[in-house]
């Protein structure tokens, strides 16, 4: 848990917008939405991740005199509203995808229901927490997939855009499958695996490098990785490594968690010429370990040649996620109702970009599996009360273009509610999962996609469909807004 107090890490207007709500009382109960609409690096599906931070913040919201007095201080807000907030404490509701989970653009992955002060407030900081720890678990998900079964070390502290994008960043790597990290204080943090070599100086502070492997191998034989390219990986690094292998071999040491690592030159070349190498001596089980500003595509493009590599240093293109910055996920408002209405009446936002155009209303999202495989045949974005019959046909439709409709056979599919609840009625009611469970559920929710939706470049789209009810209320509530428009013409 965090020593500091998060509720000012919001943007100032979600305060100034606080205390026009404050001086023009409404009853309003609002449901806002968090989603994305791009999947990160091309992909064709995002690994949800951070709802354990959001859970933390929204419990720890409360205004310090601290920040009371700050907020005096820029001369915005008024006795009476700055008061108000002194008791200020989140009352509403939360919904969301427990984390590890795929999700696909458009879809909720979290939906605040709560008194529009609230619910306003909140969406700063949740937006940052679940798009920073999203891409990064995004990113790390395609690594591991690249790497078909060899370890990924999360290695990236070191680059990270500053610490809590590291101790984050890093959580989030071990959400999509890292199976360890160097950074320490989130090993601690969140009692994840912490993995690592040496680093070039080792070696430059030995007279030779024969030495510096040797005194390493002495005090760790059972996590023994040498560095072989601060010299010259064929002619000097690996040889010295061997060297040193034969020696805990005479020794009688355990040779398990033994090999070398390699940071520059021909990563293929290099490794393949390396195993000759070791595996003519016997060594043919060591661990090939690579980095040098890898990333998903590097490599695919390694295992392509052959590259003789079982294990995988990443650091800058996984923990900045380089080639794709932001996850994008934005919230926007979707229903509103008086306090003692019923039924939530559905917003829009309309937008000339039909892919911006919000769903309105009070949703959730089923998941469709198919029986037999268990993979994902679609998801089906509905209104919160709406039912479905497993036994029925199910026909889903393509919201935009939507000629085009599948036909779903009853007792061939199973659904499954996505959004959970979290909070209710102020009240934390959710436990999150450790991050080694969430990385086990991530896991085999990548087992329900098909290989189609998984490879690098170009893959197949998952469809996200509106129930017949959810499109129809878009439809017409985008009908009335355009004959709205006409008529003030
Ligand atoms: N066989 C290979 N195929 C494709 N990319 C490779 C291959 N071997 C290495 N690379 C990548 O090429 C880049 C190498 O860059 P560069 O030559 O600038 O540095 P280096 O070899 O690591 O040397 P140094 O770190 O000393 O600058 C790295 O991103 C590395 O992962
Ligand atoms: O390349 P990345 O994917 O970012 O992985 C992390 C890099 O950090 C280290 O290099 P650095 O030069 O910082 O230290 P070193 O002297 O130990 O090699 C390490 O050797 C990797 O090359
Ligand atoms: O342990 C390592 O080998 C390591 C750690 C951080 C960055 N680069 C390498």
């Amino acid at each position: 848990m965090r020593a500091q107090n998060l509720t000012l890490l919001t943007d100032l207007y979600e305060l100034t917008m606080m205390q026009g709500y404050y001086e023009n009382p409404s009853d309003q109960i609002v449901v806002f939405d968090a989603f994305y609409r791009k999947n990160p690096c091309g992909g064709a599906y995002a690994v949800c991740a951070g709802l354990e931070q959001v859970i933390e913040y929204v419990r720890d919201l409360h205004f310090s005199p601290d920040d009371i007095d700050y907020l005096r201080s820029l001369h915005i807000f008024n006795d009476d509203f700055l008061e108000y907030l002194r008791g200020f404490h989140f009352t509403g509701d939360i919904y969301a995808i427990p984390e590890g989970t795929v999700v696909f653009p458009r879809e909720p992955l979290l939906k605040v229901v709560a008194p529009i002060m609230e619910a306003q407030l909140v969406e700063t900081a949740i937006l940052n927490m679940i798009n920073h720890q999203s891409l990064i678990a995004t990113k790390a998900s395609r690594v591991v997939y690249a790497a078909k079964g060899d370890g990924i070390m999360e290695f990236g502290l070191r680059r990270a855009q500053g610490p809590d994008a590291g101790i984050y960043g890093a959580r989030a790597a071990m959400i999509g499958g890292c199976i360890g990290t160097s950074n320490v204080l989130t090993g601690q943090m969140f009692e994840v695996p912490v993995k690592g070599t040496h680093a070039h100086s080792w070696i430059m502070s030995f007279p030779d490098e024969y030495t510096a492997f040797k005194t390493y191998a002495k005090m760790y034989p059972e996590a023994c990785i040498l560095l072989v390219d601060t010299y010259d990986v064929l002619a000097s690094g690996v040889p010295n490594a061997i060297r040193v292998f034969k020696e805990m071999r005479a020794e009688g040491l355990p040779m398990k968690g033994y090999g070398i690592r390699i940071d520059s030159g021909d990563l293929a070349y290099l490794s393949k010429k390396a195993y000759q190498m070791l595996e003519a001596e016997g060594f043919g089980d060591a661990i090939i370990s690579a980095s040098s500003d890898l990333d998903e595509y590097l490599i695919d493009s390694l295992k392509t040649q052959g590259a003789k590599i079982n294990s995988w240093g990443v650091g800058t293109n996984l923990i900045t996620s380089g080639d794709w910055p932001a996850f994008g996920g934005v919230y926007k408002l979707a229903a509103a109702k008086d306090k003692d209405d019923a039924e939530f009446t559905p917003k829009i936002k309309l937008s000339e970009n039909s892919e911006k155009v919000t769903n309105p209303g009070n949703k959730t999202i089923y998941r469709i599996y198919d029986k037999e495989t268990g993979k994902i045949r679609a998801d089906l974005i509905c209104l919160a009360d709406e039912t479905f019959d497993e036994s029925k046909d199910m026909i889903i439709f393509d919201p935009i273009e939507t000629w085009k409709k599948t036909k779903i056979k009853g007792g061939t599919y199973t659904l499954r509610e996505l959004l959970v609840p979290i909070f209710q009625k102020g009240a934390c009611v959710y436990t999150s999962p450790s991050v080694m469970e969430i990385r086990d559920i991530c896991t085999r929710e990548k087992d329900t996609l098909w290989e189609e939706s998984k490879r690098l470049v170009n893959p197949h789209e998952v469809y996200v469909d509106l129930s017949d009810k959810l499109y129809h209320i878009k439809s017409d509530l985008l009908e009335e807004m355009s004959m709205k428009a006409l008529g003030e013409q």
